[in-house]
């Protein structure tokens, strides 16, 4: 059962908000200072004078002990009935008083009665646990000024419910003019405004209400409304019921072996956040030149510690200029690969030196990139100059020196007047630490930061498919009203690399756009390279709108693209275009292709439309946005399981050599994209993976998503 404790000082809610809390989850509610009200009302029915200075303590103790155990006293639990009674008669709207309301503290100031009522909170909270409660065992919400401190402090989820003084004397005030308007003839009962902070001051004399305690959750909804605090309470509740869930078909794994990574996997660690961050980063630009084949690519994928830039040993691939977001000893950093470029016709000196103006203008800082086998060249020597020119900080890295022993090497280089030459292996590693110390030193000195981090909060799209099945014209339809918003984000004034395009009012980052743009089919190895390229926009994406061209047959190009897609684990759109061009016959054939070549991707959601004429390219933002959706959605482990539960008791996995495999416990160890973790008694079959997949997506979507079932086969300890 679930105990949810709120305490906080007068007219903050507390009473309002708990009993829809509870009726929301069918939970019990306890009125804790309908209680201390109900004893204030005996105590003045008694004839006990409570406005006198020093109250007779005794007196009050005996009359309250006589009220509870005598059977005069009842309370209900049950929030849309929500009654106090005195030898049954209903006292609720009495105990609201003006003359309770200002004397209950009297009364709750004398700690034995405090005493009394606190046992009996307690006994009435511990009823919950009971199948044949008011709330069968699911859990209750009490509330009152000392319920997380002292009467439930081991309770589930325990809130400080709290507002500005101000705040709460408006709502007290309003409360009292509608009972007032709404009494009409008057029922005898004064409901009064009342001074909170005076009956907050006097309360505060034996509760402690104002600050939160450890543990103890503060809500403060002097700016909030009814709704917006109930929403904040039933976002606690839920994360303690799963918490508590997840004990439960936890404990199912009891007495099996676990090793380290499960026990962290049951525990929930390393399950991920899911954040995304707010607006673009500004940051500098290091941009990385140098002549062709020194080994600047393999020093950038160094840097970014993955297989990004594209790295081919042919000198002269050419290529545009990438930026990536990187990131060294806490500094972020924009860094730019300019790539090897063409020897084209007019000589390599003309083209290096234009690439290498370019980058270098684009940038705050530089590291010039030699080859320490090759030694000083004279197109080093020209870039050099170019460098001065550009009066831009450089940091010099000799590249390939693999070993100690090589090292001096490097030494020829002091004479390019560049300051120290660092000994680096981009391919290994070596001395690259430092080279960056060094490039990030100058780079925070550097005159300004032109750079932009790619933003977090945009959602990253790859537009992908073989060429001609119509990217660029895709892209150019969905920018074409919004070009002006289309952004720059590599800082540079030409062959933008990600651009920013609006769909259907909502900003999206296309990655790789310059890729797109693009035709690279002149070039030898041209296939290869921007089969590299397309990966490497896979894999900055979250969701791939995957292109075919409808019209003509599907190949194996295409369907390799969507596999990459697919195996990257991203969300997909799969997009068919040049529908405009379909006639009945080819619609026909592209429905059985889809039940054939497609099967492995049913569920991911199909746009049929023409980007030439732009006809229904409109039910591209949905798609894109329920892909994203199903990508990023975690399901809560009791949901889970409970859900497994009934797939396995209605459809048991065959047995198998007289034994039957069993799920013990499944959780979602990741999402983007959601991936679940099955622990089982034995071999789960590929069939009834498949099954468990099905069910998984019919009862909780992840339309537009993959999602990966790993299953752990885990077997009972072995007595010792
Ligand atoms: N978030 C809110 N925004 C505006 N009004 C609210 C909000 N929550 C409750 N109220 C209103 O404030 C008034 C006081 O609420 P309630 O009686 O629940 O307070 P309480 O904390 O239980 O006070 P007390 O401890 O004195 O009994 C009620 O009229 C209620 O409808
Ligand atoms: N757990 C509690 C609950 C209430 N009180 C006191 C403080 C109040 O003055 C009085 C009435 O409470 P209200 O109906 O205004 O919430 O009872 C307490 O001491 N401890």
């Amino acid at each position: 059962m679930i105990r949810v404790a709120i305490d906080g000082p007068a007219g903050v809610g507390k009473s309002s908000t708990s009993k829809a809390l509870a009726k929301y989850y069918g939970f019990a509610y306890l009125d804790t200072g309908a209680m201390y009200r109900a004893c204030a009302w005996w105590c003045l029915k008694q004839g006990i004078d409570l406005d006198a200075e020093t109250v007779d303590e005794q007196l009050i103790t005996e009359t309250v002990g006589e009220f509870f155990t005598g059977g005069h006293f009842d309370i209900t639990v049950d929030p849309d009935d929500s009654r106090v009674t005195c030898d049954g008669e209903d006292i609720s709207e009495a105990i609201r008083s003006s003359e309770v309301s200002a004397h209950v503290s009297k009364v709750s100031g004398v700690i034995p009665v405090r005493h009394v009522l606190i046992a009996a909170q307690r006994a009435t909270i511990a009823r919950e646990a009971a199948a044949d409660s008011f709330s069968e065992g699911r859990g209750i919400v009490a509330e009152g000024r000392d319920i997380t401190t002292v009467v439930a402090p081991d309770a589930e989820v325990r809130v400080l419910l709290t507002a500005r003084e101000e705040v709460r004397q408006a709502r007290r005030t309003g409360q009292a003019v509608a009972a007032a308007s709404h009494d009409g003839a008057g029922s005898g009962i004064a409901v009064g405004t009342e001074d909170v902070a005076a009956r907050d001051k006097a309360d505060a004399k034996v509760t402690s209400f104002m600050t939160a305690a450890d543990g103890v959750t503060t809500i403060d909804n002097s700016d909030m409304d009814f709704e917006q605090t109930l929403d904040a309470l039933v976002e606690l509740v839920d994360a303690a019921i799963e918490e508590q869930e997840y004990q439960q078909y936890a404990a199912n794994l009891e007495g099996y072996d676990l090793d380290e990574a499960d026990e962290a996997l049951v525990a929930g660690i390393g399950a991920d956040a899911a954040t995304r961050e707010a607006g673009p980063k500004q940051v500098g630009v290091l941009a990385v030149i140098g002549r062709p084949n020194v080994g600047k690519s393999t020093l950038v994928n160094r840097i970014l510690g993955r297989r990004a830039a594209v790295v081919e040993d042919t000198p002269g691939v050419t290529r545009d200029r990438v930026s990536y977001d990187a990131e060294w000893s806490g500094i972020d950093f924009k860094l730019v690969d300019t790539g090897g470029w063409e020897a084209d016709v007019e000589g390599i000196d003309s083209a290096i030196a234009s690439q290498a103006q370019v980058a270098v203008q684009l940038s705050d800082a530089v590291v010039f990139v030699v080859d320490g086998q090759v030694g000083l060249t004279d197109t080093d020597e020209r870039i050099v100059k170019l460098l001065r020119a550009a009066g831009k900080p450089v940091t010099l890295a000799v590249n390939k020196i693999d070993d100690a022993p090589s090292e001096y090497l490097a030494a020829e280089f002091w004479k390019l007047g560049l300051g120290e030459p660092h000994a680096i292996s981009a391919m290994h590693g070596r001395g690259v630490g430092d080279l960056l110390d060094a490039a990030l030193d100058a780079l925070q000195q550097a005159d300004k930061t032109s750079g932009f981090l790619t933003p977090g909060h945009l959602r990253r799209v790859a537009l992908v498919g073989r060429p001609n099945v119509g990217k660029s014209s895709l892209l150019n339809q969905l920018a074409h009203e919004d070009r002006a918003v289309v952004n720059d984000l590599a800082g540079t004034t030409r062959d933008p690399v990600d651009e920013i395009v609006r769909v259907d009012g909502e900003d999206w980052l296309f990655i790789d756009t310059a890729g797109i743009k693009r035709r690279l089919h002149k070039l030898s190895g041209a296939e290869y390279y921007s089969s590299l390229r397309t990966q490497a926009a896979i894999e900055r994406s979250e969701l791939a709108l995957v292109l075919f061209d409808a019209s003509q047959p599907i190949s194996d190009q295409d369907l390799k693209v969507m596999s990459s897609a697919v195996d990257a684990g991203r969300a997909i759109v799969l997009v068919f275009n040049k529908w405009d061009l379909m006639d009945e016959f080819d619609r026909q054939r592209m429905e059985r292709l889809w039940k054939t070549e497609f099967e492995r991707v049913t569920w991911a959601s199909r746009v049929n439309l023409s980007a030439k004429t732009g006809w229904h390219t409109n039910r591209l933002a949905r798609a894109m946005r329920e892909a994203l959706e199903s990508w990023d959605k975690r399901i809560p482990t009791g949901k889970l399981n409970a859900f497994l539960g009934q797939i396995q008791a209605a459809h048991p996995h065959p047995l198998r050599g007289g034994k039957q495999p069993r799920i013990l416990f499944a959780t979602q160890a990741s999402t983007r994209p959601p991936r679940f973790v099955i622990f089982a008694t034995g071999f789960l079959e590929h069939g009834y993976r498949r099954f468990i997949e099905r069910s998984l997506r019919e009862e909780f979507g992840f339309e537009g998503s993959p999602i990966q079932i790993s299953v752990n086969i885990r077997e009972k300890k072995k007595r010792k």
